[in-house]
């Protein structure tokens, strides 16, 4: 069965995808504040690379534990996530990726690894613990690791 990466036009496509929801983010007045420090050069391509591994596609090299520990310890911020998830949606469209089904799961991923995977060490005094696995995501929601 064809996987979500391949749907979502492989590398190319999520370079596509990444790159719109940055340039909406950095254009939003709430979520830009999270890019004020600062950020990878090459932040769009390994975004990419992260939602392909996490899509079904090929390894992306990236590690879990470093990237959750990034968006860590900031205390709530649900408003910021609505706004990060409406941001996505929009992008969805600029990319030419909205169209069902595909269009469907990739906000289901999103939505789901913004406000439940990348939030969940939210508070202040949460510790990442090492060794997590990026979690992978199908058509059917979230892939129990095997
Ligand atoms: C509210 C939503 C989000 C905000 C505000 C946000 C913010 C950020 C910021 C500020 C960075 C740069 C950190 C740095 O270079 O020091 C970053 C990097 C990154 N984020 Fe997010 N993020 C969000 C959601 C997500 C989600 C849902 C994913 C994955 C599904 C994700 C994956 C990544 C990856 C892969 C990097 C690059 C890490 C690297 O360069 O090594 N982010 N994010």
């Amino acid at each position: 069965m064809t996987s979500v990466y391949e749907a979502a036009g492989r590398l190319e496509g999520l370079t596509r995808l990444a790159g719109a929801w940055h340039e909406r983010v950095l254009a939003d007045p709430v979520v830009s504040h999270a890019f004020s420090h600062g950020y990878h050069p090459d932040h769009t391509a390994r975004l990419a690379a992260y939602w392909a591994e996490a899509l079904g596609g090929p390894a992306s090299g990236l590690d879990e534990t470093t990237i959750v520990r990034m968006h860590s310890g900031n205390g709530p911020h649900d408003e910021m996530n609505d706004r990060a998830i409406a941001c996505f949606d929009r992008a969805l469209d600029d990319a030419g990726l909205a169209a069902e089904p595909v269009g469907r799961v990739l906000h289901d991923y999103f939505a789901w690894s913004t406000r439940d995977s990348m939030n969940r060490y939210h508070r202040p005094e949460d510790d990442v613990p090492a060794g997590l696995r990026i979690p992978h995501w199908s058509w059917d929601g979230l892939q129990q690791p095997g």
